[in-house]
């Protein structure tokens, strides 16, 4: 704010306190307002692990998202992750940790961190770990980026696109994980659509029991094994943790902040920004921090849940499969939008079996391979990510296209159908020669937890009525 808003700022409290008969010098005129800070911090979220608020993916290589001139829309799914959030249970239990060491620091705190001199904690009682964020349980009012929020914009984004090929009368259904922010996510979404509409939520139990009928088959995988690669990831140098400590340390005289505490750091940043809508931690990093920080989360998404490790492509067929089948029947059934929200690496790993984010280059640990670099995690799967599938005619023939996180991402070995999208059939052969002989179900074991061999919620759910219990997980 300049000096001249502050001092008539001053000048009305001042005048309007007199009126009230109070002596406004007893109200001190803030330095530094919320107001202020909230919005300013954008361009540091595709920097933050996907941890952080919405954005929308940053490489658009400018296709409109509508369908071409001409063209009818047939079908569209839509594969979403809930929105933002607060940390999980053992991400909160670190991040408190951290919080009552950094209390226990008996001088003032100096440099980047001196804002912890006044200062008060964003989680503000245990019970929201694992939760969305909401108006409601935010830190502060004017948090611009809740996961409430974001669904219900979302959702009013959707309408504006897809209305027409929801039937007002007839009752349809839409689809969570059963994990309880998925589900409310999924519920703040159909909120927003309005009352003209009759939709039955369907919770899909994402306990390992339910194998194959499942929105996230990670869970229902126990041959998956987090640490299969870990020989590659771990090769990446973490000196700009060290770094960091280092600065924190120095200007700090006795803090002692760790390379792990720092990297901490990174993850207070992002969900205080889910919650309050600004982050002052965020702004002890520099850019090469966040930078490292960003490729080093790339690198283990990758070796973990993407295109690094062999299995997952079994892992995402088992929603590959299912989306594929949906798109076939298309003119059979009698719902033409399909809605259904998961976890991130779930989503993940379907964008991997899918092929959309792997160009055949191998992420190396060594260095940060700028110009290779296509898989960004953070930019596929933020907070809220949103992967649309798009069936549409034009003129004879039918295309299929992915729109994820507000960008058309074309298949580029099939491309060269309107707003380039691939042919129907073409599509269908390209999803039968990625998925040859894959199977979930033996590749994953999933006979060892479940005997469910396939997902069928989208076609048995009148029927079945999915109510699963809802997990904090
Ligand atoms: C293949 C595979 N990859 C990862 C996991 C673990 N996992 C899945 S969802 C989730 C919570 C965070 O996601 P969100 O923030 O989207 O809720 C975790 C920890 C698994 N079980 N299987």
């Amino acid at each position: 704010m300049s000096q001249d808003k502050k001092k008539t700022l001053s000048r009305l409290l001042t005048s309007s306190l007199l009126l009230h008969g109070l002596e406004a010098f007893a109200i001190p005129v803030k330095k530094s307002f919320d107001i202020d800070k909230i919005g300013t911090q954008e361009s540091i979220f595709p920097f933050l692990a996907g941890a952080g608020p919405y954005f929308s993916y940053p490489e658009n290589y400018g296709i409109p998202i509508e369908p071409p001139n001409k063209c009818e829309l047939k079908q569209i799914q839509l594969i979403a992750r809930h929105g933002e959030r607060y940390p999980t249970t053992s991400k909160g239990a670190k991040l408190l940790s951290l919080w009552k060491s950094l209390q226990q620091y008996p001088k003032s705190f100096n440099g980047s961190l001196s804002f912890l001199n006044d200062y008060q904690f964003f989680i503000e009682n245990e019970d929201v770990l694992e939760m969305e964020t909401t108006i409601d349980n935010s830190v502060n009012a004017i948090n611009p980026y809740t996961g409430e929020m974001d669904a219900k914009k979302h959702a009013r984004e959707f309408l504006s696109l897809y209305e027409d090929l929801l039937d007002e009368k007839k009752e349809f259904a839409v689809f969570a994980a059963s994990s309880e922010r998925v589900h409310d996510t999924a519920q703040f979404f159909i909120d927003s659509l309005g009352s003209r509409y009759n939709v039955s939520l369907q919770t899909i139990s994402e306990e390992p029991s339910s194998g194959a009928n499942t929105l996230s088959a990670g869970y229902s995988c126990p041959a998956w094994d987090e640490d299969q690669y870990s020989n590659i990831t771990e090769k990446y140098s973490t000196q700009y943790l060290i770094d960091i400590a280092s600065r924190l340390n120095f200007e700090n005289k006795g803090l002692n902040i760790t390379a792990n505490q720092a990297n901490m750091l990174f993850t207070w940043c992002a969900y205080e920004l889910n919650a309050r809508g600004y982050s002052d931690m965020c702004n002890i990093f520099t850019r090469e921090e966040l930078i490292h920080y960003s490729y080093q989360d790339d690198l283990t998404s990758y070796y973990q849940d993407g295109p690094g490790y062999p299995l997952i492509r079994a892992v995402g067929s088992n929603l590959f499969n299912a989306s594929v089948k949906l798109l076939q029947e298309s003119e059979h059934l009698d719902q033409r939008v399909w809605l259904s929200f998961t976890h991130d690496t779930d989503i993940l790993n379907y964008l991997t079996t899918v092929g959309l984010f792997d160009n055949g280059k191998k992420l190396d640990p060594s260095y940060v391979p700028f110009r290779d670099l296509i898989f960004h995690k953070s930019w596929i799967i933020p907070q809220g990510a949103r992967v649309y599938t798009q069936k549409f005619q034009c003129e004879n023939n039918t295309y299929v296209r992915y729109v994820v996180n507000d960008a058309v991402i074309p298949i580029e070995s099939c491309s060269d159908g309107p707003g380039f999208s691939c042919e129907a059939n073409n599509f269908y052969q390209y999803a039968e020669e990625t998925m040859a002989n894959m199977n979930f179900f033996q590749a994953c074991n999933t006979s060892s937890v479940s005997n469910i061999t396939d997902l069928t919620f989208y076609w048995d759910w009148k029927m079945t009525n999915y109510n699963a219990t809802l997990l904090k997980e």
